[in-house]
This record gives C-alpha cells, sequence and structure tokens, in this order.
C-alpha cells in the first residue's frame, strides 16, 4: 500500500491510464504542483494531455498517485474528485436551450461547493464571475446563438464560479482572438494567486505557455520528457525532440520568451 503522504499542492507519482485496449499515459510522475501556480501541459497531438487531465479530473480509471495536500485521490468516488477539483474540457457547450447566466447558475448548482447560497446570492455570484471574465453583456444570450470564442468564454465562467482547489483547463484559449487569449490568461494567474488555486492547462501555443506558466511539463507518446521553468523545459533540442521541428528560443524587447520556428526536422 502506499505510505501516507503529507507533501502539500498536487503530487503525481507513478500515474497510468488509459483506454480499454491501450495504455496511453505510463507511469509518470511530476514535481509537486503548488497552491497559486500556473502549470502549463504542453506537448504534441496524441501525447494524451487530454487523457491526463481527464483522469486527474477523476473520469477515467487510473493507477498510481494523485494527491491533493496529502488526500490520496486515486480510488476514491467521483464526489471526492468533484469536491477539490474542477475540469473544462475541449469540447465547448453545444445548443444548449439555456442563458448565459443561466449556464453559469446551473454550473454552480451543481457544484457540491456551492454550500448555502441563497438563489439570490447565486445569480449575484454568477454576475460577477461574468464581469470578471469580461462577458456580462452576454448574461442574457442563449448559448446556442454565442460564437465558438464567446462559448469559450462561457466554459470558462463556468468552472471559475466553482472555484475549486484545482482548475484544469484543456485549451482554454483555442477559440479565441488575441486580446482574448491575452485576458484569460491574465485572469488565471491572478485567479490562481487569489485563490491559491493550483491550474494546468492545455496549450499548444508555446509562447504564451512560457509568458504565463510558473512550470511546465512537456508530454510525449505519453510519458514526460522535460520538466521545470518555462527556459528549462522549452529549449530548441527538447523542441526537436518532441515537435520534430528547428526552433530558436528567444526574447522579445519586454523579456517574454519567444518560440520560433524554423523548419521541420
Ligand atoms: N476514447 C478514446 N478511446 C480510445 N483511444 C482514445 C480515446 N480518446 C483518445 N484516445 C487516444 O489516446 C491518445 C491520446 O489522445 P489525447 O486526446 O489524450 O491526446 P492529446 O495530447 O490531448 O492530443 P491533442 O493535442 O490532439 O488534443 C491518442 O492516440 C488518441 O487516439
Amino acid at each position: 500500500m502506499s505510505q501516507i503522504n503529507t507533501e502539500q499542492g498536487l503530487v503525481i507519482s507513478g500515474l497510468s491510464t488509459g483506454y480499454r485496449k491501450r495504455n496511453i499515459i505510463q507511469h509518470i510522475s511530476l514535481p509537486p504542483l503548488e497552491a497559486g501556480g500556473v502549470y502549463s501541459l504542453i506537448g504534441p497531438n496524441a501525447a494524451g494531455k487530454s487523457t491526463l487531465m481527464r483522469a486527474l479530473a477523476g473520469l477515467q480509471s487510473a493507477k498510481g498517485s494523485v494527491s491533493l495536500n496529502g488526500f490520496e485521490l486515486i480510488g476514491k468516488p467521483l464526489a471526492d474528485w468533484a469536491r477539490r477539483v474542477t475540469y473544462m474540457p475541449q469540447t465547448l457547450p453545444q445548443g444548449v436551450s439555456l442563458n448565459v447566466l443561466e449556464s453559469v447558475v446551473s454550473a454552480l448548482r451543481a457544484s457540491p461547493m456551492e454550500g448555502d447560497l441563497s438563489s439570490q446570492d447565486i445569480k449575484q455570484y454568477a454576475v460577477s464571475v461574468l464581469e470578471r471574465v469580461g462577458i456580462v453583456d452576454l448574461a442574457l444570450r442563449n448559448l446556442g446563438h454565442l460564437s465558438g470564442g464567446q462559448r469559450q468564454l462561457v466554459s470558462l465562467a463556468q468552472v471559475l464560479a466553482r472555484n475549486p482547489k484545482v482548475l484544469l483547463l484543456d485549451e482554454p484559449i483555442s477559440a479565441l482572438d488575441l486580446k482574448h487569449q491575452f485576458r484569460v490568461m491574465r485572469l488565471v494567474q491572478e485567479l490562481a494567486r487569489e485563490r491559491s488555486m493550483i491550474v494546468l492547462v492545455v496549450l499548444h501555443d508555446l509562447s504564451v505557455a512560457a509568458r504565463w506558466s510558473d512550470g511546465i511539463m512537456m508530454l510525449a507518446k505519453g510519458a514526460v520528457v522535460a520538466t521545470g521553468s518555462p527556459a528549462e523545459a522549452i529549449t530548441p533540442a527538447t523542441l526537436g525532440q518532441v515537435y520534430g521541428v528547428q526552433a530558436r528560443v528567444g526574447h522579445c524587447e519586454q523579456g517574454h520568451m519567444q518560440v520560433m520556428i524554423d523548419d521541420e526536422l
């Protein structure tokens, strides 16, 4: 049996998961993810990022250890995960006949963290979350009538409203324009700090990942290839090995890391 783990943060150790006929994530261990930190999970298509995220949300059976502040989650009922971890999947809500505000309220009502809030309090809180995400003007619009980017912002509001200890975001800015990408990443970082939340986010834009992350986990073929600070994990060598590209890593005038691709290898 596993030892009692007193380590703080989210600790992933010897984790394996996959599908009925195929193991995808192969016995991975990561440095602890700390409260208040934003961590990016990066890697090529089909590396296993979403599979790992679903396992960390308790939505897929897994072996090994996932512990939060010493509480082992593997083997526990979904309710134990849901009290601590909220997951925003890659796919966006479709054709739901709710308006935006109602959809955030119903996400809150479904949340085990709702507590004893009155209906009025829940609604006010939902409005404050829409304000924070910058979409309060969409509050009364039907979800089914929104653009892809607007729906992605609503999904984000739904998960942020639940105020989890661990927030898992699977490609949360894939449908957003440049300004909204920036705004969402800044908001996610601010909320992680304010609420001492652990955020793990899947991103494909490595310059964005480098700019907003406290730590990077680079995954390829279900295994961890590099971890550490953005500068430690994102290098021409790891980019060549994992993505098969000839890349340069530089810095812009403001000092932010920039990843540039020169060619395929
Ligand atoms: N429901 C499923 N049943 C069987 N295999 C699956 C299922 N979902 C994903 N896979 C397989 O698991 C592997 C990892 O997929 P996953 O979606 O985790 O990758 P990813 O890194 O998130 O990719 P992307 O960047 O393209 O979103 C792929 O080979 C995929 O075909």
